[in-house]
């Protein structure tokens, strides 16, 4: 994988026209400019942050809205994934509508994931739809959830199930904030950022591989380089296929399953664990189907394992797993759309995957 990166900037299109920057930065001294470009002096501002994420960067990030919009706020949640849900939202909704909020105002997602997807439901449904802008800091939000719209919240477990597609006028990246991330988060990131190469760039796959150690060290050249391809694999996806009406299932390898772990698990683990879990399942259908041989699905096992992500679990059962499947959001008159690997590095759409294969995958990554 060559990558020449001489810039810090890259441009998402959307329906075929630019729609926002994703600005890679080491600070916050480029946010000014960004969002001096949006024109933002007359708005109001709400920065949606967590108790985790808020004490350590919001005021910083608010001294910059100040000085450039009309008012800010701050709205924070307790952190975790079992605040991202409607109860959250309607709480978001009532600060809004208590300090008049109108079509012209933004809201500021600052955190991670369950940040970004919260953020951005809201704005796409306060008032049926205003501004917002993804401050991602946590890595999995850098390469992944800040990205292509998806937004949303679970619902009683289920993950994701109340959402919109909804796309932010800016992605502002802050490398540094990663310092301050604890490692089983970080390395939950991993999860995702290995599916990125195995499901569209094997060079990618096997660099991640030989920079393990750089990548567990955080080394920042290391570091810009991996979030910089990550999100470059999103980004070529979601322009193709913003809605997910045909390959932007390809980023949902892994998932399947992932999202059933995750649930009956009762989100005890990570969702890049998860993932990561779901990746085994996903990787050892494809070797049944003799998409991929032995060697590859060790070696794609081997890696998770050096970015410190599970490749089984335990205490929940096979046919369990498989009935959450049924709510897949990937299902599709009752046929689910599987994400295989046809090789490392080019995943692939398979609806041919069956009750009884689901099971026996799931055998693999259950233990006993
Ligand atoms: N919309 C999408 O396309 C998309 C893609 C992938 C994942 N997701 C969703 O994202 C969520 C997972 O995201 P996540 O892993 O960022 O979870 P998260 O938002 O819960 O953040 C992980 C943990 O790290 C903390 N944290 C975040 N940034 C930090 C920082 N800089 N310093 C210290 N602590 C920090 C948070 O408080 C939290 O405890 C899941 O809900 C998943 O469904 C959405
Ligand atoms: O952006 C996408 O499309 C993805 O599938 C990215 C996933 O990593 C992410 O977890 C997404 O939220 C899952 O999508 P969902 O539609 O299954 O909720
Ligand atoms: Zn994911």
């Amino acid at each position: 994988m060559e990558v020449s990166i001489n810039t810090n900037a890259m441009k998402v299109n959307y329906e075929q026209k630019p729609c926002y920057d994703i600005v890679f930065s080491k600070d916050f001294n480029l946010l000014n400019d960004e969002i001096q470009q949006l024109n933002i002096s007359n708005k109001r501002i709400c920065i949606v942050t967590e108790s985790n994420v808020g004490p350590l960067y919001a005021n910083e990030v608010k001294d910059i809205f100040m000085s450039n919009s009309k008012e800010v706020i701050i709205f924070e949640f307790t952190a975790g994934e079992a605040h991202k849900n409607l109860d959250t939202i309607s709480e978001l909704y009532t600060v809004l509508i208590e300090n008049k909020f109108d079509r012209n105002d933004m809201l500021v997602a600052l955190g991670g994931g369950v940040v970004g997807d919260m953020t951005g439901y809201a704005a796409a449904t306060y008032l049926r739809g205003i501004d917002f802008i993804q401050i991602p800091t946590s890595l999995l939000a850098q390469v992944d959830s800040s990205i292509g719209g998806k937004t949303g919240v679970d619902y009683k477990a289920y993950k994701n199930m109340i959402g919109a597609f909804y796309q932010p006028k800016l992605v502002y990246m802050n490398l540094s904030t990663l310092n301050s991330l604890p490692n089983r988060e970080y390395y939950s990131g991993m999860g995702e950022i290995v599916k990125h190469g195995l499901i569209k760039d094997s060079d990618y796959f096997y660099w991640l591989k030989e920079n393990y150690q750089k990548i567990l060290d955080r080394d920042y050249d290391t570091l810009f380089t991996m979030i910089y391809n990550s999100c470059n694999v999103k980004r070529k996806v979601v322009e193709e296929d913003p809605k997910e009406k045909g390959d932007r299932a390809l980023l949902n390898f892994g998932h399947t399953i992932g999202h059933a772990v995750e649930k009956l698990k009762n989100f005890t683990l990570l969702h890049g664990e998860c993932v990561s879990i779901g990746i085994v399942s996903a990787a050892y259908i494809s070797l049944v189907k003799n998409y991929i041989n032995n060697t590859e699905f060790n070696d794609i096992c081997d890696t998770l394992k050096l970015f410190k992500l599970p490749v089984t679990t335990s205490d929940i059962n096979a046919n369990d797993v498989v009935e959450a499947t049924l709510n897949d959001k990937k299902m599709d008159s009752g046929v689910i759309k599987f994400i295989v690997l046809k090789e490392i590095g080019n995943a692939s759409i398979d609806r041919t995957i069956d009750h009884d294969l689901l099971i026996y995958s799931c055998e693999k990554i259950i233990k006993k």
